[in-house]
């Protein structure tokens, strides 16, 4: 199969590494000389140093070619979007002038400003009639990279799309499992960054394994209240993309969200923190747009408000356990 992945950043090159040792993988970065740097050091040493990139893995900044070469066998072609959500509109929009075959987006969040899911915010730009669809689930691009197991879920309303990933990227220590819950998937995605920022406070203050324990299940009551609000369905929030990305993202110091949690729980400035990671938190830049939804559907998220006020409204992290601790006891269900 012919596949181009859009953006370079960590994630992309990670996923970048096992498709390349089955099918003719092209990886398009925007930034010309760290492309060519790559491409030469077969290394992506500003995003994803550490993993030689194998030698069939087509590297470039000529986004041209790179989208040409999906286009030219549509019936046997993947296009992945592997920018950040911030990222994802400006992408669609370069798209807009190719007969592309489909399109997968990777990023997990929700657009600032416009408060909108990733396949919203393809729709918009790219219509409803292309066949696309998210890949999400607990991956750490390091350890993908690697080569360790992972498992996976595709959602998308077009089950050939859905089939195509699923041929494209299982086997060789990747599962895919595949769902139609476009909602459902996106939305846990999106959310788990910001529970994943408060499991960090939590444990940058030392609170303990029973703080994150309840963090962590009264997150997923969260995730679920908002996600069944907007439409999605349950049973996917106690799946790879609900509470199993929840998990991974919460507990393992591999996420950039965590570690966002546990640079404010040393009272680094969150500017520093975000300038220390040089890769995207979604977490951060989603919080607000996560609040404001929340509210306006009438949906209670004491954890997601109580990062938000964190982050933006200057409260201190100590404020913000006190504030969730103080809340009323009540029956628990979702
Ligand atoms: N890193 C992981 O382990 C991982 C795993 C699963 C999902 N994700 C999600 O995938 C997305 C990307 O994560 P990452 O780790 O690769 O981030 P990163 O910070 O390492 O890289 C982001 C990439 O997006 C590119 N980008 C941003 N705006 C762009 C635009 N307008 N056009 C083209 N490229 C653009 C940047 O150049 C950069 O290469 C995020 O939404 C993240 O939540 C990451
Ligand atoms: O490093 P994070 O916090 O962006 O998380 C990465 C992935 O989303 C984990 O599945």
């Amino acid at each position: 199969m012919k596949i181009t992945i859009l953006g370079a950043g960590a994630w992309g090159t990670a996923l970048a590494i096992p498709l390349a040792h089955k099918h003719q993988v092209t990886l398009w970065g925007r930034n010309a000389q760290a492309m060519q740097a790559a491409d030469r050091q077969r290394e992506n040493s500003l995003y994803l140093p550490g993993f030689p990139l194998p030698e069939g893995l087509a590297v470039t900044a000529d986004f041209d070619a790179a989208v040409r070469h999906v286009c030219d066998d549509p019936a046997d072609s993947l296009l992945i979007a592997a920018s950040s959500v911030s990222g994802l509109r400006e992408l669609a929009g370069q798209l807009r002038a190719y007969p592309i075959p489909n399109l997968v987006w990777l990023c997990k969040g929700l657009e600032e400003g416009t408060r909108l899911l990733p396949h919203q915010v393809v729709q918009e730009v790219l219509g409803p009639q292309l066949a696309a669809g998210a890949l999400s689930g607990p991956s750490f691009a390091q350890e993908v990279a690697r080569g360790l197991p992972c498992a996976l879920t595709i959602a998308g309303a077009d089950a050939a799309l859905c089939e195509r990933v699923v041929a494209a990227v299982h086997g060789n220590n990747i599962r895919i499992y595949s769902s139609d819950d476009l909602i459902g998937v996106e939305i846990g995605g999106a959310v788990k960054n910001i529970l994943a920022i408060a499991t960090g406070v939590a444990d940058g203050l030392a609170l303990g394994l029973n703080a994150r324990a309840a963090l962590i299940t009264r997150g997923l009551a969260e995730i679920t209240r908002l996600g069944v609000a907007l439409g999605g369905r349950v049973e996917t929030f106690m799946g790879l993309s609900g509470v199993g990305d929840l998990i991974l993202t919460c507990t393992g110091d591999l996420s950039r969200n965590r570690r966002v949690g546990l640079g404010l729980a040393q009272n680094k400035k969150l500017d520093d923190i975000v300038a220390e990671l040089g890769h995207v938190a979604e977490g951060v830049r989603c919080a607000q747009a996560v609040r404001a939804l929340a509210r306006e559907k009438g949906v209670e998220m004491p954890i997601t408000d109580a990062v938000a006020a964190a982050l933006f409204d200057g409260v201190s992290v100590q404020e913000m356990v006190a504030r969730l601790l103080a809340r009323d006891a009540r029956e628990e269900s979702l």
